[in-house]
């Protein structure tokens, strides 16, 4: 890329992606979840045995056993959590929006109600690693939002009795979350979206109006395909960080942070984008070390000899600006000397990380952000999950007769230039004596 300058969307095209994406997967969901449309629990059993190689006799995980998982929580693990939930709520908190009146003549309001969705179902993801903190990062918001019934859902484990992982039920259980499922991936999702019934016609899953949470490939294709049958935040697939530094990096430093977003998914996605030379080469000699040192360096290797990954260079810093805009990366970090000034200016990224003291292993777990992002270009266009995901802004449109009156020759107007008459009528039949001047 060296040399060129092009605007983000002209760049989009030729920035690193994986070889499978959102688009090539949805052929491998797609059938799941017409099954689960078909076939309601007993899809979702033949699935799970399927990929979790787990043989459900109940979807749902029983209460007592998230209170057992709490208790039998490590005192460090639960006191981290704690404060992973007391930053994450202070965070989400913030984000309530309260209903707002404008008055647009006497006797006329327009007044925006947010209002939460009823019941959603979180994704928690318990394939190649556990996700405690997803729970977290899912139910915070949801809860802030006002949402009266949430359900969590998060993959059978063969090693766990085929319940979600412990560390899961804990952090659902001191959450205050009761409805937790054993089933994961596409299924999880159509589940959700669809509603399950037994053999009996008996209702064992109720249907949900959102999911939202992480997950990999084909959770995320899931999502793309059951969106309009529910809604979803974003698509929050394979882990993605982008890089941007200067020399005044430290070169352990961006490359532990580039292996400590690839140690997600062999999938995962990390770039790193510079104008030194002498950055990328002793980054590059920092990986081959770090990588061969790290506990899952095979998924890690993967990622980063992936088409997905890669060092690029760059003339300067403003045409790093480009690259990072057209990568839109889940998580951007900026490790340069002006980095603060330069993340007012970033375009695209689910969240950025200013400077070496803000790694994305922070915001993974403790900043109080939302780790739930965005991935595969989606940044362009989505937000990470917030307490607005699970809002509805609804207008109550509230006129008096002389509001009315006010407005009607322009309502009438218009509706004779859409060449639809019939809409002026509905405002002629409250003024039988002759529109109001
Ligand atoms: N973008 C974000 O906000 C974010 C946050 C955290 C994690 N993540 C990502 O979440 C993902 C977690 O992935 P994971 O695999 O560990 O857990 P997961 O729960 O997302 O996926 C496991 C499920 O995938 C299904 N599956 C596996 N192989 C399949 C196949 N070949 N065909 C159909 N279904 C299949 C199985 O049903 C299994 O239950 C990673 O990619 C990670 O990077 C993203
Ligand atoms: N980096 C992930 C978001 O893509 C979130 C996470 C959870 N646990 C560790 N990391
Ligand atoms: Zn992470």
């Amino acid at each position: 890329m060296r040399g060129q300058v092009l605007h983000h969307r002209e760049l989009r095209g030729v920035v690193p992606r994986a070889a499978l994406d959102v688009e090539g997967a949805l052929a491998v969901v797609r059938p799941i979840c017409d099954d689960v449309r078909a076939r309601g629990v007993a899809a979702v059993v033949e699935a799970t045995e399927r990929f979790d190689g787990v043989r459900l006799t109940d979807l749902r995980v029983p209460v007592a056993a998230l209170q057992e998982a709490l208790e039998a929580l490590d005192p460090t693990v639960r006191a981290a959590l704690e404060e992973s939930v007391r930053r994450a709520r202070l965070v989400h908190a913030d984000q309530r929006r309260t209903s707002s009146t404008v008055r647009l003549a006497p006797g006329g309001t327009v007044t925006e109600r947010w209002v939460p969705v009823e019941r959603v179902g979180l994704y928690v993801p318990g394939g190649l690693a556990v996700y405690p903190s997803s729970v977290v990062m899912n139910v915070v918001p949801a809860q802030e939002a006002g949402v009266e019934q949430i359900a969590v859902t998060s993959p059978a484990q063969k090693d766990f009795g085929g319940l979600p992982h412990p560390t899961i039920l804990a952090a659902c259980a001191l959450l205050g979350v009761d409805e937790v499922y054993a089933v994961g991936g596409a299924q999880a999702v159509a589940m959700f979206a669809y509603g399950a019934r037994d053999a009996d016609g008996a209702l064992v899953v109720p249907g949900v109006d959102i999911v939202t949470g992480p997950g990999n490939i084909y959770v995320a294709a899931a999502k793309r395909l059951l969106k309009g049958v529910i809604g979803i935040d974003s698509e929050a697939g394979p882990t993605e960080i982008g890089i941007l530094a200067d020399d005044s990096a430290v070169p352990s430093e961006v490359a532990a942070d580039l292996i400590s977003q690839a140690e997600h998914d062999p999938m995962a996605g990390a770039v790193l984008v510079t104008p030194s030379v002498a950055l990328a080469e002793a980054v590059q000699a920092e990986l081959v070390v770090q990588v061969a040192a790290t506990k899952h360096r095979d998924r890690v290797a993967t990622a980063l000899a992936g088409p997905q990954s890669a060092l690029v260079l760059v003339d300067d810093l403003e045409a790093g600006m480009e690259v990072v805009d057209a990568y839109a990366a889940e998580h951007l970090e900026i490790h340069t000397v002006d980095a603060r000034e330069r993340a007012t200016r970033v375009r695209n990224a689910g969240a950025v990380f200013v400077g070496r003291w803000a790694p994305v292993s922070l915001g993974d777990y403790c900043a109080g952000s939302n780790h739930v992002l965005p991935t595969g270009g989606c940044a362009c266009f989505s937000s990470g999950l917030s307490v607005q995901t699970f809002l509805r802004g609804v207008h109550v449109v509230d006129y008096d007769e002389q509001a009315l009156a006010g407005v009607a020759h322009h309502v009438v107007a218009l509706a004779d230039a859409e060449d639809l008459p019939a809409h002026g009528q509905a405002v002629r039949a409250r003024f039988p004596d002759g529109l109001p001047a």
